[in-house]
């Protein structure tokens, strides 16, 4: 039984990350989905809450056969600690998932598998992009999973990240 650690901020959860979870399917039986910078939202970078997150991925993925968890994991000031906290807070898992520099670098010196993938039709399927079209009253329908569709719509995710994209400087 091998379980596997792929972490994302998924704000939104896209097709690139879709496509990633089914290449990691390939590999494992189980997968824990780390929600990384579980304590943001409604912010440009993080519109979206750990809660709203988690609902997107289990309703993305729930026709796959395969066993998923989602953890979230509040970002700390302290990179040479993450590891330790992402592992304190998580199911065990024999091997990650990251195509970030940072996160490789991190787990990599903590002596924990990492792997990579390709990166899948990275011009449009990027969450900066998605939420561009979001508040540009875009095309994003087209690059998520049907399932995030629904939850956006749910939650009233447009007004939303309009209103944080008017009112926060960081705003991408
Ligand atoms: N199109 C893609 N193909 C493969 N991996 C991807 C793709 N998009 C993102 N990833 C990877 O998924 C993980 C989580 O990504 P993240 O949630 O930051 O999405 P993002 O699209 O990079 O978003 P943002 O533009 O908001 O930074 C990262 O390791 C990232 O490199
Ligand atoms: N010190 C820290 O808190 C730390 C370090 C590296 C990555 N992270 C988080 O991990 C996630 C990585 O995901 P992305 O690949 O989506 O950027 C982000 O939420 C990022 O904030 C946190």
């Amino acid at each position: 039984m091998t379980r596997g650690f792929y972490i994302g901020r998924f704000q939104p959860f896209h097709n690139g990350h879709l496509n990633m979870v089914e290449q990691i399917a390939e590999d494992v039986d189980e997968l824990v989905l780390g929600i990384g910078s579980a304590d943001d939202s409604h912010t440009g970078r993080n519109p979206f809450t750990a809660g709203e997150r988690i609902m997107m991925l289990t309703k993305s993925l729930v026709d796959y056969d395969l066993v998923t968890y989602a953890v979230p994991i509040e970002d700390l000031e302290r990179n040479s600690v993450w590891v330790s906290h992402i592992q304190s807070m998580s199911p065990d898992f024999d091997v990650a998932y990251s195509n970030n520099p940072l996160v490789v670098q991190l787990f990599r010196e903590a002596g924990i598998e990492i792997r990579q993938s390709p990166m899948f039709n990275r011009d449009v399927l990027e969450g900066t992009e998605v939420r561009e079209r979001m508040i540009n009253d875009g095309d994003w329908e087209s690059l998520v999973p049907e399932a995030v569709v629904e939850v956006v719509e749910e939650m009233n995710g447009i007004e939303r990240i309009q209103m944080v994209s008017d009112t926060d400087s960081n705003g991408s």
